[in-house]
């Protein structure tokens, strides 16, 4: 009985939220370490569809870097990556295609379909949906990797106005229809941007901000925008961190009202994220 009664009252506490986000747009990057354990792809899939069922509008921009390199490992290629980025060679190209907009964002669509939720696949190809050209990050030559000039997101809104769920892969193409491969945290702050999307959230593979790597209980609950550039002079943020939170602040200036980074290993962490007041990450604002 008292489970019951637990249940009920965390439903009664989640309602205002649920009242507050129902028709708003929330971008999901998903991708990294919380996409390499299957029960764990079913647990994030369980919370997205719910939020779906609830009313909010979920947009899902997906990587899949480790999907790649353990493609690549099966075919003999090591890979390599600079600044965080994957050094693109024509083969490489090829093969992120395939994974990314092939079996990831299939698979994606799949777990939705399985729990009853209406999704489409797309890539930056589909409907015009990324204009990209070449970067080339100080005149250096990284391969096909791709930077996204424009963002026309039509063939998105139709479809969230027709109930689907789009799932979307940032692969993309250059001027010359030639495959350009684009990091998803930088497609999922575009989409969320040019969308007005009411919340972006990184599922990413720590809790948080943390003061202190390795240490959750050191978590940085919130960060207003103007700090980032101190935070990353006093190295507190480092590595991977860096373009994240670099790219979060910009969605912010984009006129996001919120970006979140939550680990997407941890459970249910995004509902308890968007329907609780204390949430569980690092919100940036
Ligand atoms: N202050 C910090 N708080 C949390 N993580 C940090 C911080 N500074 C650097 N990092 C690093 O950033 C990584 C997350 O970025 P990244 O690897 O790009 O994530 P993802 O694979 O989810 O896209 C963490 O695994 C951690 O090693
Ligand atoms: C240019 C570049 O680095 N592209 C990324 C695209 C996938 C991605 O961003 O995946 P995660 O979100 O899982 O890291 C890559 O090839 O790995």
């Amino acid at each position: 009985m008292q489970a019951y009664i637990n249940k009920a009252e965390t439903l009664i506490e989640a309602a205002p939220y649920i009242r507050k986000f129902s028709g708003k747009t929330v971008v999901i990057k998903y991708g990294g370490a919380a996409m390499t354990d299957p029960l764990l792809e079913q647990m994030v899939m369980d919370d997205i569809a719910l939020l779906s069922v609830l009313g909010v509008k979920p947009v899902i921009v997906h990587g899949g870097g480790p999907a790649i390199n353990a493609m690549l490992k099966r075919l003999s290629i090591e890979p390599s990556f600079e600044n965080g980025l994957r050094i693109t060679d024509p083969q490489t190209m090829e093969i992120t295609e395939m994974v990314l907009s092939g079996s990831v964002n299939k698979k994606i669509v799949q777990m939705l379909s399985d729990r009853s939720i209406r999704s489409v696949g797309l890539s930056g190809k589909d409907g015009g949906l990324f204009e990209a050209k070449l970067h080339r990050p100080d005149g250096k030559d990284i391969g096909s990797v791709g930077e996204i000039v424009a963002c026309n997101t039509e063939v998105v809104t139709a479809l969230m106005q027709n109930g689907f769920l789009p799932v979307i892969s940032p692969v993309s193409a250059g001027d010359e229809g030639d495959s350009l491969n684009i990091n998803a945290d930088i497609a999922a702050v575009k989409v969320a941007a040019a969308l007005h999307a009411t919340k972006l959230i990184f599922l990413s593979d720590v809790p948080g901000v943390l003061r202190e790597i390795g240490n959750p209980t050191s978590l940085i609950s919130t960060i207003k925008i103007d700090e980032v550039p101190e935070m990353v002079a006093d190295s507190v943020i480092t590595g991977g961190m860096i373009p994240k939170i670099t790219c979060a602040a910009e969605a912010v200036q984009k006129g996001v009202e919120s970006v979140h980074i939550l680990d997407g290993k941890s459970k249910h962490a995004l509902l308890l994220e968007i329907f609780t007041d204390k949430g569980v990450g690092t919100v940036l604002w």
